[in-house]
């Protein structure tokens, strides 16, 4: 789905990360983990084409970048804004029908669908500010269900929401995954990757490995590169 050649990450020209070499197979399901400042946002913000890379590049395998879906840290997104859950979820609808387009039958049943998988059926018209945090995050996750985006990006997912929420949202990433969805997660929950990402991706200052996350976890050393889409990199700078 996507190659990244010597990627470099950075803002206005400042490198934050060493080069990154490897490729998210299309379908594949990934956690980047890392400590704090490691440049995993980064990282997502740069797959998403939010942030051009400092150096490097990014090579989608069809002719032209896939649809994104992009769910950045809560703390990016503004919760004041006039809207209600339904208004939320139907945006996933705006790729296929256009901005100014009537919803259809077919999509609000494809709404409705979506906010029964998330246990928000009975709140469509609820103002997005009277929304607890769980509540929200199943908002938006609804909203990727209908958005049915080829590459899913997810910063956090999980940070701040309750234990039975988390599970469900796991369940909704695994529907995803088998749907065929490639999906990219920054995650902290070491357990959860070991759980349920096949693949990982750790940023560290001072090495990049990539590969099948029970390898990464444990510090063991891929034995095939080529199959772990995995290179080892050079210092910057
Ligand atoms: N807008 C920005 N301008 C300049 N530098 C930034 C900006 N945003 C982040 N950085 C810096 O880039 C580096 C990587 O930040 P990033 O948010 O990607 O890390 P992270 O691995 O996601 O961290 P965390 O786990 O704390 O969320 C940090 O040193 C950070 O201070």
């Amino acid at each position: 789905m996507i190659t990244l050649n010597n990627l470099v990450l950075g803002y206005q020209g400042q490198r934050i990360s060493r080069p990154l070499n490897g490729t998210f197979e299309t379908g594949s399901l990934t956690a980047i983990i890392g400590a704090n400042g490691t440049g995993k946002s980064t990282l997502l913000k740069t797959l998403a084409g939010l942030l051009p890379p400092v150096a490097g590049n990014l090579a989608f395998a069809a002719a032209r970048p896939p649809r994104i879906a992009y769910l950045p840290q809560q703390s990016e997104l503004d919760r004041q804004f006039p809207v209600n859950v339904f208004d939320v979820v139907s945006m996933g609808c705006w790729p296929a029908t256009g901005l100014l387009r009537r919803i259809g039958g077919t999509d609000k049943a494809l709404i409705h669908h979506a906010l029964q998988r998330v246990g928000l059926e009975d709140m469509p018209t609820r103002p997005i500010d009277a929304l607890s945090g769980g509540q929200f995050q199943r908002m938006l996750f609804a909203r990727l269900l209908v958005q049915q985006a080829p590459l899913v990006l997810l910063d956090e997912p999980f940070t701040g929401i309750d234990r039975q929420t988390c599970d469900l949202l796991l369940e909704v990433i695994g529907q995803l995954h088998r749907a065929g969805q490639t999906i990219i997660v920054v995650l902290h929950d070491h357990g959860q990757v070991a759980r349920h990402f096949p693949q990982t991706l750790l940023l560290t200052p001072e090495q990049n490995r990539w590969g099948p996350s029970a390898d990464i976890l444990s510090h063991r050393t891929p034995q095939s590169e080529s199959c772990f889409c995995f290179q080892s990199f050079d210092r910057v700078g």
